[in-house]
């Protein structure tokens, strides 16, 4: 195929040499190639091999004659566009210039040739062959260009379309036909139903000169299709004709967009809200509540002992009895009420309806009785005691936040009054969890700062008025509220986890102080440390226990630790096993709290021990109550049998101790002989008989 060169090439057929040097004298004159051959084959050779720009062709030469030439050069793509100027010398036959013209030939020149005519007629030629060419080299040029573009529309993933100015859609790419399901041309002028979000039709920007492209979420609907989203981007056309649209179906990213929203306000375990959802479901409800002044109720539930539950089953078991919990709650609650998940075993419930405290207590009355059925998971039967705090809008708070803190404080009391209980939100409330948190706070600081301070109350022995151990009790100095209540301050050490730490060092600093007395008390003086219930449950205890004797170098059986009859009981199996390896050591075990809770004499044969303290409030009753006193010489009578010693604790009078004296109990602890005193004193009495306090 002819490419362009910088200069044309002139092919000259003739089979005479001389006619082919006059020709070439006359046309090259430096702006062409001249090739010049003496047959048609030889012609017809170079044709084939390069470009050639116009053939100057003899009509009579041997065995191929110029319109043969020009015939054969017509059959072939690569030659037949070449312009042809036949030269003869037969001007003047008709037929035969008929014929080289039918065989293609352009024009003819006549023999004998007049070079300007010959100039005028190469360079007419050569002229339009180039414009030819070029128009061929443009038109194939767009072809390539067009090709591109309709490749890149076909295989792009995104929707292109054009609509008319009358909103017909005139051309669709293969993605957009597939989108919209719409089939050009079987459904031309159709116009394109986009619908805003907002519910009417989607409205085409203007065209114009201002006009500019816009981006959209749009609704698209037909007969076939139901609605779905798509991302529009529309651009009138430059001729103000139409416009080209460009789009995407986002049904895809907006399923998505809706389960990340879901998830991001759901419980993954329960299903419920969680915190942020229920948050959401309150600032909307409280909206609503201001706008038409109505009240709202807000519900705070917390697992009781739900720790408890992990840590005697395990997490699993925790995560199925937390879902069947939602799953009752749920049962319990109306189908309005926004049930929320907020935290670990913590809940919420927010009521819209029907809030007067009457209806709301009847509500909580309802969650509480469904929670007394025990649950049975994994084989385990299970209690899911919850409290419940309840507070008011707009009475107890303005928003959320206020609302879910007054629920908290009602719930914290209701925890305080026993568990498994609803308590309303009041003023007061606020100011007592205030002093709490005040508390708190110093308590963090108590260890620190030295404000922990340990008395001994005296354990006499009824046989002989001397003192045969001490029980080490925990006094706490505030700097500025002074003396706190162990009542007040061992609850609030349990519930921040101080309790461990401080526990500890009690066990450590009385069996320091214990190997102090040693001079001056008699040597079997036991020295009495209550456990907590964490400590008793610490694998590394028994461990802690022995390095402690080496370390202070206190004789085992000096040592006794006293563990409450409610945390013996958690575990009974747990707890012998543990009470046999404190004892495998020589320390003596005793059971606090004796008759307070459970009472069971049946379990006390069961367990390892060498105590048995009898509960202060057991001692309070016996001389007002028969039944106290039959079962408190019961209790002596076993635990002698079973060659545990008893203490009774608690023992403020004459009348008390000699009742207790005559039941046969050992020692007597309590106010009758001695409150709690310092080490000091404690070594002043040493080796001497105590005198009552009480006598
Ligand atoms: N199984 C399980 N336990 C959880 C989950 N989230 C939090 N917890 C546990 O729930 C317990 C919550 O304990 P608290 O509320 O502090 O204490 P409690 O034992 O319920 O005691 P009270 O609330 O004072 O009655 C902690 O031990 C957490 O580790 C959970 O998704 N699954």
């Amino acid at each position: 195929m002819y490419t362009e060169t910088s200069q044309p090439t002139v092919l000259l057929v003739d089979d005479k040499p001389s006619n082919l040097v006059a020709l070439e004298a006359l046309l090259d004159d430096g702006s062409r190639n001249i090739i010049a051959v003496t047959s048609g084959k030889e012609a017809l050779r170079v044709l084939i091999k390069q470009p050639v720009a116009l053939v100057l062709l003899d009509v009579q030469m041997p065995e191929l004659d110029g319109i043969e030439v020009a015939r054969l050069m017509r059959l072939n793509r690569r030659t037949r566009d070449i312009p042809v100027l036949m030269i003869t010398a037969y001007g003047d036959d008709i037929n035969q210039m008929l014929r080289g013209l039918q065989a293609g030939a352009i024009d003819y020149l006549c023999k004998p040739i007049t070079s300007k005519i010959l100039e005028a007629k190469v360079n007419n030629l050569l002229g339009s062959r180039q414009r030819q060419m070029d128009r061929e080299v443009a038109h194939n040029e767009a072809n390539k260009a067009k090709a591109f573009l309709v490749e890149i529309l076909n295989t792009t993933g995104e929707g292109i379309a054009v609509l008319d100015s009358g909103l017909h859609l005139i051309y669709t790419n293969p993605a957009a036909a597939e989108i919209l399901s719409v089939h050009l041309p079987a459904e031309p002028n159709g116009s394109l139903p986009f619908w805003c979000e907002t519910g009417g039709l989607y409205d085409f920007p203007q065209t114009g000169t201002s006009a500019r492209t816009l981006t959209h979420e749009v609704w698209y609907e037909s007969d076939s299709n139901p609605a779905f989203p798509l991302q529009l981007s529309c651009s009138p056309l430059s001729t103000n004709q139409g416009w080209v649209l460009a789009f995407q179906d986002i049904s895809r990213i907006k399923q998505l967009q809706a389960t990340l929203k879901r998830i991001a306000i759901t419980d993954a375990l329960t299903g419920l809200l969680n915190r942020a959802g229920f948050f959401q479901a309150v600032a909307a409800a409280l909206s609503k509540a201001q706008r038409w002044n109505k009240p709202l109720a807000l519900m705070y539930l917390d697992l009781d002992h739900f720790k408890d539950v992990n840590d005697t089953h395990g997490h699993p078991v925790g995560d199925k009895l937390l879902t069947a919990f939602c799953k009752r709650l749920t049962t319990s609650m109306r189908e309005y009420d926004v049930i929320g998940r907020i935290g670990g075993d913590e809940f919420a419930v927010l009521l819209e309806e029907d809030v007067s405290e009457e209806q709301v207590s009847t509500i909580a009355e309802k969650i509480l009785k469904a929670q007394t059925k025990p649950y049975l998971i994994d084989g385990h039967s299970l209690v899911a005691g919850v409290s419940i705090g309840i507070a008011y809008y707009p009475d107890d708070g303005a928003n959320t936040d206020q609302l879910l803190q007054a629920a908290d404080v009602a719930m914290y009391q209701a925890k305080q009054d026993g568990r498994m209980s609803f308590r309303h939100h009041s003023p007061e409330m606020n100011a007592r969890v205030r002093a709490r948190n005040l508390l708190m706070e110093s308590l963090y600081q108590a260890m620190e700062q030295n404000q922990f301070e340990l008395l001994y109350q005296p354990q006499v022995g009824v046989a002989d008025n001397c003192i045969h151990g001490v029980e080490a009790l925990l006094r706490w100095h505030h700097p500025d509220a002074g003396m706190v209540s162990p009542t007040v301050f061992i609850p609030l050490l349990e519930e921040s986890g101080l309790i461990v730490k401080v526990s500890s060092w009690i066990l450590k600093a009385a069996c320091k102080q214990r190997m102090l007395w040693n001079q001056s008390v008699s040597e079997n003086l036991t020295i009495a440390v209550n456990l907590s219930a964490k400590q008793f449950s610490d694998e590394l205890l028994i461990h802690q226990v022995e390095q402690l004797l080496d370390e202070t170098g206190l004789p085992a059986h000096c040592l006794e630790l006293e563990v409450t009859e409610s945390t013996i009981i958690q575990n009974i199996a747990t707890s012998q096993n543990v009470l046999k390896r404190l004892r495998s050591i020589g320390v003596k075990m005793a059971m606090d709290d004796f008759g307070t809770g459970y009472s069971s004499l049946a379990y006390l044969k069961q367990l390892p021990l060498d105590v048995l303290k009898i509960d202060r409030l057991f001692v309070a009753n016996l001389q007002q109550d028969e039944r106290d006193r039959a079962i408190a010489r019961a209790i002596i009578g076993l635990a002698h049998e079973l060659g545990l010693t008893v203490i009774a604790e608690g023992v403020e009078s004459k009348e008390q101790y000699e009742l207790l004296a005559n039941m046969g109990c050992e020692l007597i602890q309590g106010f009758y002989f001695s409150k709690p005193i310092s080490s000091l004193e404690i070594q002043n009495i040493g080796l001497k008989r105590i005198i009552p306090q009480h006598p």
